[in-house]
């Protein structure tokens, strides 16, 4: 495994190292494109009393996913997103969270990720994606 160089927005919410609120995750990538990142979930993202927030695990799972794309040299935006919440996730405890890339058909990008903790499957996501160049995302910025 190998740090994953993306290039994202340094205050990216997932992973923008200059937002000090935000998760600021590290990610790793096989050579097979595999996403790992291990990490722990600080407390002010609470949802249930010790538990991840549901929409910070939608988070978690979409900005991995992201990082797949990033891996096949793809920057595209989500839009659709699928949550499978099997089991809380408990906040300041040593999580991992994997993404692949599955198929590209055209500009359409398919991705999968989980979150684990000790080997058992906590959340899982599915995400369709769409690929978008670096002109069009800054073409977005506001102000
Ligand atoms: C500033 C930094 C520059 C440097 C950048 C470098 C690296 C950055 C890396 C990545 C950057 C990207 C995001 C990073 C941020 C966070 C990471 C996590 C990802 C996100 O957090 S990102 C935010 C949330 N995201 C959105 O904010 C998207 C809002 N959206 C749109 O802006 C448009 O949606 C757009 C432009 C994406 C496409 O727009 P569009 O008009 O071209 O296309 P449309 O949306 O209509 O659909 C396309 C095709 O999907 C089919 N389709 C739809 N639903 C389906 C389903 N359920 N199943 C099967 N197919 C489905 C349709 O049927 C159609 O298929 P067909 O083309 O065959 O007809």
């Amino acid at each position: 495994m190998r740090p994953l160089a993306h290039g994202a927005a340094h205050h990216c919410f997932g992973c923008g190292k200059a937002n000090r609120s935000g998760l600021r995750l590290n990610f790793l990538v096989s050579d097979e494109g595999l996403i790992v990142c291990r990490t722990k979930i600080p407390a002010r993202f609470e949802g249930p009393p010790g538990y991840v927030h549901g929409g910070v695990i939608a988070t978690l799972l979409d900005e991995a996913m992201s990082k797949a794309n990033r891996a096949c040299n793809v920057i595209a935006m989500t839009r659709h997103l699928e949550v499978d919440y099997r089991r809380p996730v408990p906040l300041r405890s040593t999580i991992e969270i994997t993404a692949r890339h599955l198929k590209a058909e055209g500009r359409k990008h398919f991705c999968e990720a989980e979150i684990r903790l000790h080997g058992e499957t906590l959340a899982s996501g599915k995400a369709l994606f769409i690929a978008v160049t670096k002109q069009f995302l800054l073409s977005r910025t506001k102000d």
